[in-house]
């Protein structure tokens, strides 16, 4: 288990990270969302144990990751600066790596070399920034560390490495589970990954749940427009769309049993609605509400 408690992280007068408590169950993937500067790469150090929270705690099975041989040993931190010698030859960076880590599996880090298409003799500096991040996932995947950290490691991967990066991420995780963290401004192309999502915004915890859960939040309502359009009156609408006589709107807020009743015996279809969609509603409600940010740092927007 990892617990995090009123966790703060300042860079001088910047708060990053502001009394955040989180508790995460080991054996998942969690989606880490939120929008830029919100504080997920430094959320994400201290648990890592590259920095020191200026604030409050955090504990991994009990214990301070900072300055734990064991732990540290035990988790693998990938974020776009690579963290490794520009001059090594990707055979020494993986070899190192390999090392470094009791669950490391080099049989697995060349498969997945070979299916990133790298070559072994280059060295990083060589890398183009879709290679640079493709290392970065080879060694994430193949490090097998029970909390895996992985901070947007698609930068520059393009769609076939990221969906290849996608595929492999699950059927290794599901051959090896272990924590998973995977922070990502590409919602949508990895939500189906998550089973929990965590939103931060501005360093506070915004929502931690089921992605199920979150989903739910929110629905899709499509059918002839005028019956769309009385159905949804007076509801917070996060967008919509139209052809034709049809429109698509998108709600927030889940619809009760007497409402879906009522939508489907008005000829309308109902849909969970995508993250990336609810993710931006509640943090921009979030940023014009800020003040209304509660002690479980919870906001109006969430009720
Ligand atoms: N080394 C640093 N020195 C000073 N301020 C920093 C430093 N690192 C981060 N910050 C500030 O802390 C805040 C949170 O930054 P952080 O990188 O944690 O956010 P993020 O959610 O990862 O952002 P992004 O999505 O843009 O990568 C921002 O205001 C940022 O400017």
């Amino acid at each position: 288990m990892i617990s995090l408690r009123d966790l703060t992280v300042r860079y001088g007068d910047t708060v990053a990270v502001d009394r955040l408590t989180l508790d995460l169950e080991p054996g998942k993937i969690y989606g880490l969302l939120g929008r830029n500067g919100s504080g997920k790469t430094s959320l994400l150090s201290v648990l890592a144990a590259y920095r020191r929270a200026s604030g409050g705690s955090v504990a991994i099975d009990g214990v301070d990751p900072f300055e734990d041989a064991d732990l540290m040993r035990g988790t693998v931190f990938i974020r776009d600066t690579l963290d490794v010698s520009p001059q090594d030859r990707i055979s020494r960076v993986l070899g190192f790596a390999g090392r470094l880590r009791p669950t490391w599996d080099a049989a697995y880090a060349e498969r997945l070399a070979d299916l990133f298409r790298l070559d072994l003799r280059k060295r990083v500096s060589a890398l183009s920034r879709g290679q640079r991040s493709s290392l970065g996932a080879v060694i994430g995947l193949a490090a097998r560390a029970p909390l895996t950290i992985l901070d947007e490691v698609y930068l520059g991967m393009d769609a076939g490495v990221r969906a290849a990066f996608y595929t492999e991420l699950l059927a290794d995780y599901l051959t090896h589970p272990r924590t998973i963290i995977l922070s990502t401004h590409l919602i949508e192309e990895v939500a189906d990954l998550f089973e929990q999502v965590i939103v931060i915004d501005r360093g506070r915890l915004l929502v931690h749940e089921d992605t199920d859960t979150f989903r739910a939040r929110g629905v899709a309502v499509t059918g002839p427009a005028p019956a769309v359009d009385a159905f949804v009156a007076g509801r917070t609408v996060l967008g919509e769309q139209s052809l034709g006589g049809l429109r698509q709107v998108t709600l927030y807020g889940a619809l009760d049993d007497g409402e879906v009743a009522r939508a489907e015996a008005a000829g309308l279809a109902l849909a969970p609605v995508g993250v990336q969609d609810l993710f931006v509603h509640l943090t921009a409600a979030s940023a014009a509400d800020g003040d209304a940010v509660d002690r479980a740092g919870r906001t109006e927007a969430l009720r």
